[in-house]
Order: C-alpha cells, then sequence, then structure tokens
C-alpha cells in the first residue's frame, strides 16, 4: 500500500497551532506560559531535543528558560535546582531530560517535581491519576499517539492493540491510554516467547523495541495501523525506526515513518502540557 503514510510533523503542527491560541488567550489574562527545560551533561541527542523544546517554547510566545548542568553534578545538587524551579512563579512546566548520568536516581528527581509542574507526566502521581482516568498530565509520546490515531480516523473501540516494549515513559501508560478507549491490550516485551503469535493478531501495533528497523512485514497483520516509537541509526548511520518502513508500509493500511512520526508529537504535547499548566494556575 502506498500514501499510507501519518504525516506526524503535519498533525504536529496542527496542535501547536491551537496551542498558540490558548497562550495568546493565557496572555490577555496576564500569564505567560513558562517551561523550564533542565539538562545534565553532554548527550548529544539530548542537547537536539531540548534545543528544539526551547525553540518550539519561543515560536509559540511562551517563555522558556534552559537550565544546563555539568555531566558531573551530584544529586543533591541536581534537586536543588528542582525545588528552585517548583518555587518560580513563572515557570508553569518542569521538564528534566531524560536519561540522566548514572550517579543520579532518575525516580528520585522526577518525584521531586511539583505534579502541578510535571508536564512530562512522569511524577507518580500523574501516573496514578493516568490509570484511574483522571484528569492530569499525560506522557508526552504516548499522549502524541493518542492524537496521532485520532487525527487519521483511526477506530480504537473493540480494535486489538499489541504494544512491543514496557518502558514507563512509552510502552506501559500507551497500553493504558488505548484501554481507557476500549482497546483490547497486550503487552509484549523482551522475553516475550513467540512475538510473531501476538503481532500478527494486531489492528494497532506500537512498537518501542529499541531495536533498529526490527519488524518487518512477516509480524504484521495485513491492514493493521503500525506505530514506530523507535529512533535509531542504521548502517548508513541514517535515522530509522524499530520498523522496517520499507517492508511494513506494504501491509499496513497506515503508518508512521521515522523521522516525521511520533518524535514531532512529543514536543507538541509538551507544550500542550505546558499550557494547561499554565491554564491549571487561573483555576486553582
Ligand atoms: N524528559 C524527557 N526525556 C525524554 C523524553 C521525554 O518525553 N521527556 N523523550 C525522549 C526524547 N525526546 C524528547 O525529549 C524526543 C525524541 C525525538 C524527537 C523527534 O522529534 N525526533 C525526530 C527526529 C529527530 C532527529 O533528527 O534526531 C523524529 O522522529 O522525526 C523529539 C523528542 C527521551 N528523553
Amino acid at each position: 500500500m502506498s500514501n499510507n503514510k501519518i504525516d506526524g510533523k503535519q498533525i504536529a503542527s496542527q496542535v501547536t497551532e491551537k496551542v498558540q491560541e490558548r497562550v495568546e488567550r493565557l496572555k490577555e489574562q496576564g500569564v505567560t506560559p513558562g517551561l523550564a527545560v533542565v539538562l545534565v551533561g553532554n548527550n548529544p541527542a539530548s542537547q537536539t531535543y531540548v534545543n528544539n523544546k526551547t525553540k518550539t517554547c519561543e515560536r509559540l510566545g511562551m517563555h522558556s528558560v534552559m537550565i544546563e548542568l555539568e555531566e558531573n553534578i551530584t544529586e543533591q545538587e541536581l534537586l536543588k535546582h528542582v525545588e528552585t524551579l517548583n518555587n518560580d512563579k513563572k515557570i508553569h512546566g518542569i521538564l528534566v531530560q531524560l536519561p540522566l548520568p548514572k550517579q543520579i536516581d532518575e525516580d528520585r528527581v522526577i518525584a521531586a517535581i511539583s505534579p502541578l509542574k510535571d508536564v512530562d507526566g512522569f511524577h507518580p502521581e500523574s501516573v496514578g491519576k493516568m490509570m484511574i482516568g483522571q484528569p492530569t498530565f499525560l506522557s508526552c509520546t504516548p499522549f502524541g499517539i493518542m492524537k496521532l490515531l485520532e487525527y487519521s480516523d483511526v477506530e480504537i473501540a473493540g480494535k486489538h492493540a499489541v504494544i512491543i516494549g514496557r518502558s514507563n515513559i512509552v510502552g506501559k501508560p500507551m497500553g493504558q491510554l488505548l484501554l481507557q478507549k476500549d482497546a483490547t491490550v497486550t503487552y509484549c516485551h523482551s522475553k516475550t516467547k513467540d512475538l510473531h503469535t501476538f503481532t500478527k493478531q494486531a489492528d494497532i501495533l506500537v512498537v518501542a523495541t529499541g531495536r533498529a528497523k526490527m519488524i518487518d512485514a512477516s509480524f504484521i497483520k495485513e491492514g493493521a495501523v503500525v506505530i514506530d516509537v523507535g529512533i535509531n541509526r542504521d548502517e548508513h548511520n541514517k535515522l530509522c525506526g524499530d520498523v522496517d518502513f520499507a517492508s511494513a508500509q506494504a501491509v499496513a493500511s497506515k503508518i508512521t515513518p521515522v523521522p516525521g512520526g511520533v518524535g514531532p508529537m512529543t514536543i507538541a504535547m509538551l507544550m500542550e502540557n505546558t499550557c494547561l499548566a499554565a491554564e491549571n494556575t487561573l483555576i486553582n
């Protein structure tokens, strides 16, 4: 099948256009949404992502602060920065870019962020609320995938969604969000035996394996919707996903590319969450 590509860049720009309108309304009420992005160390991919986040903020008229810290910073020092941001009235959203260096306990840092400013949706309080369907900040990648499915008119209720991957920031919340829309959900992971048996049943297949081009057409049911969360480099150092796009595109009814699929949505949903955090200050 051709012409079945889900254009994440285009959908992300539709989402950010709506966020921009909300930003303008907030500014009329004297509130400029503010995002603080904390980057620890010199990971080049992380540097690119945080730069894109602050640039997008600026483009949408939001206030943004980038805090760059040394690779060898202690956990205590990092926690102090988080505390300062928790108390900063100009900052509505706080994001600590992951991964963090090994001397720092990621869970402890995430738990230190005020749940009111947890625009990544990683805080245990946000995750708990998401699990029981209460309004909260949703983890940006799975939230972005739900938007991609909505904008692409993919029916979810009654469909069998198979998620490959069980990370706290993508796989686990992805399954929950699909379940809330009445999908039947199966989780697969690195210890799953006979992966094909499960993936071949998927109407919606979400792939977050972290292994370049691992999923080809042989894993996919004819007409399935395929969502690729991976970001890898192939043998020619070219960006690619966890799905072998050329092979999978021939059997999928709809499929996200890499780049230009899920990635741009992650940043768009971060903008939406930051805007929501600022709006919440007018209600609370
Ligand atoms: N605190 C967080 N850390 C990390 C998150 C997160 O949501 N919060 N997610 C990922 C990285 N990430 C955002 O931070 C992210 C990854 C990829 C993209 C993206 O737009 N990718 C492009 C390709 C970019 C390239 O050229 O390399 C695409 O897929 O089209 C955006 C955000 C881990 N850490």
